[in-house]
């Protein structure tokens, strides 16, 4: 549903994030359930956030943790994604650097490993003055590395001072490259003694156990065991690597479906599975240092690991669908860190209309499950879905169209003129130049169905109620579009089809995103000068609208 193409002027681009999920996982255990050892070798008053958190007068938010690992300049990975993950999950983030990478979305460039006597100074430095509630390790670099942080956490130890510890055993990044060299993977076993829980994904627990790398769940948990048992450690094995897992789903073939799982085990061999629906999406730069990161701060906060497990996978989740609404780099750009923050509580300048449909985000996902969009993603459409489709999508576009022009009669009536300009540009756009689209595809206008009857009716129905209803009620078809071609044209297989390439091609056009932002920014402008009935009208109307859509894309 393409409207204005104008090019306009640069824009704020519009990004829409996961609502929060509730945290922690239910699992109801809100005790430190850390090892056995962890509990004789850190005897102080470990009964959660309570009596640290009183200090803080934060309830248990904003306690210490810290994380000891590389830099990531581009800002999804290493230390930069543990520091924004830590905010996110309620910690007070604090980083020691380990080494410093050239690296982007698209690769590491460079490694370089400052002279070990410095991290231990930048380690004292912290450690002698804000005592963490965790601590998160991740990229080490070297053996030396390796060595000197187990030093300085046995110091720990001695004095009764460690805290829970996570260790992400980094080895390669997502992009292939290599970030431990081969004598600091021999070695990284001798810091098992001083952590609490290890977080290595497939290919790092095979590599630990001298092993391949787990291809099915199955292998997964038995790999994780040996690690578990052999080291008496909680091991947290991430399953991001593992090929997904089928799971039936509603919409057909859909793109998201299946599953990832990850397990926890712990030094007694209990076995739980954390999974998660499987996203299609290339943004999973940092994932294990959002996942390990998420995980220090639950456990700071008093959580047994089971229940930071949860807390922390469910975290990830949200955060990992919310990715492809920031678009941060051309390679595997970043998990969205802060986005449920921003979708709950707004975030500092944020329109009432971006706000509602950051909410509605989580809504908006079943979109990629419809057929419509599941088989677009597959690059191989069924022909006569989407004739169907495209037809019904036709006859829509002739009443869309109207509505585009009452709006900019509404506006113009007001002395809004630039908006009146808008719409009645984007009117015009969908009469002579979206319908080609559909056309080169092969469609014909039919008589609208009862879906597409419906999406009408409520058009009408929000026009009645007055310009900003009307305003409201047609922006999803604007933003959902953008979105959905943008996200489309990143996982659209090499061998999709031609129809499946117009359509995304299309709907993934820059100028389109434009005038979908141009929109969003017009609709929020309209709703700052509304009163507070008159915007819950115009919020009510952005949720039906989107859900005339799921309902459009699924026939
Ligand atoms: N496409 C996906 N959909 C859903 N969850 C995912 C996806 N990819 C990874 N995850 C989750 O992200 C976390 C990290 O998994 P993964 O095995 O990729 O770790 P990693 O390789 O250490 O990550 P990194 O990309 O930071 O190197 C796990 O909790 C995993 O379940
Ligand atoms: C600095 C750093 N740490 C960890 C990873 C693993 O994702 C990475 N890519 N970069």
């Amino acid at each position: 549903m393409r409207r204005d193409r104008r090019a306009g002027p640069a824009r704020r681009r519009r990004r829409a994030f996961r609502r929060r999920r509730r945290p922690g996982g239910g699992q109801g255990r809100g005790r430190r359930a850390g090892s056995a050892r962890r509990r004789r070798l850190a005897p102080r008053g470990l009964g959660g956030g309570g009596v640290r958190g009183s200090l803080t007068g934060l309830g248990n938010l904003g306690l210490p943790v810290l994380s000891v690992a590389g830099s990531d300049p581009s800002g999804g990975a290493g230390i930069q994604a543990d520091l924004k993950a830590i905010a996110a999950c309620g910690g007070y983030g604090m980083s020691v650097v380990t080494a410093l990478t050239a690296q982007n979305t698209r690769g590491v460039q460079g490694v370089h490993v400052p002279p070990v006597e410095f991290l231990v100074q930048q380690l004292r430095s912290v450690l002698s003055d804000v005592p963490p509630a965790a601590i998160k390790i991740g990229m080490l670099g070297s053996a030396e590395v390796i060595h000197a942080v187990a030093s300085e956490l046995s110091a720990l130890e001695a004095a009764g001072t460690r805290p829970p510890v996570v260790l992400d055993p980094v080895m390669v990044a997502t992009s292939g490259d290599r970030l431990l060299t081969p004598e600091g993977e021999a070695a990284m076993s001798r810091l098992f003694a001083h952590v609490d829980i290890v977080t290595p994904n497939a290919p790092e627990l095979g590599a630990l156990l001298g092993d391949d790398a787990a291809s099915c769940t199955a292998d997964l948990v038995t790999q994780a065991r040996r690690l578990a048992r052999e080291h008496r450690v909680w091991v947290l094995a991430k399953g991001g690597h593992v090929p997904v897992e089928a799971t039936p789903s509603p919409g057909g073939d859909a793109a998201a479906s299946g599953s990832v799982t990850d397990v926890l085990v712990s030094p007694e061999g209990e076995v739980s599975s954390l999974s998660h629906p499987f996203l299609n999406t290339r943004n999973t730069h940092g994932t294990g240092c959002t996942l390990s990161s998420a995980l220090a701060t639950f456990a700071a906060r008093g959580l047994g690991w089971l229940a930071a497990s949860h807390a922390a996978t469910d975290y990830l989740a949200a955060a990992l669908a919310g990715a492809d609404r920031l678009a941060i780099g051309s390679g595997h750009g970043p998990v969205n860190h802060l986005g449920e923050l921003w979708a709950g509580a707004g975030a500092p300048g944020l329109g009432a209309a971006s706000a509602a449909w950051l909410r509605l985000a989580p809504r908006a996902e079943a979109t990629y499950s419809t057929s419509v969009v599941a088989q677009l993603a597959s690059g191989q459409p069924d022909a006569g879905l989407m004739h169907r489709y495209l037809g019904q999508d036709l006859a829509y576009l002739v009443d869309y169209a109207d509505r585009l022009d009452a709006a900019a009669g509404l506006a113009e009536a007001r002395g809004a003129i630039e908006d009146a300009a808008f719409w009645a540009a984007s009117a015009t756009a969908c009469r002579e130049e979206e319908p080609q689209l559909h056309l080169q595809l092969g469609a014909e206008v039919p008589a609208p169905d009862s879906v597409t009857a419906a999406y009408a009716q409520h058009l009408a129905t929000a026009e009645a109620d007055g310009y900003e209803a009307l305003a409201a009620a047609l922006l999803p078809c604007f933003v959902l579009y953008a979105e959905v071609g943008a996200r489309l044209a990143r996982v659209l297989p090499a061998e999709a089809n031609a129809e499946a390439r117009a359509w995304v091609t299309s709907y993934a056009d820059p100028g389109f995103a434009a005038s979908a932002a141009e929109a969003m920014d017009r609709v929020d402008a309209i709703a700052a000068g509304a009163d507070e009935p008159t915007v819950a009208l115009m919020e009510a109307a952005i949720a039906e609208s989107l859900e005339r859509e799921i309902a459009f894309f699924d026939r």
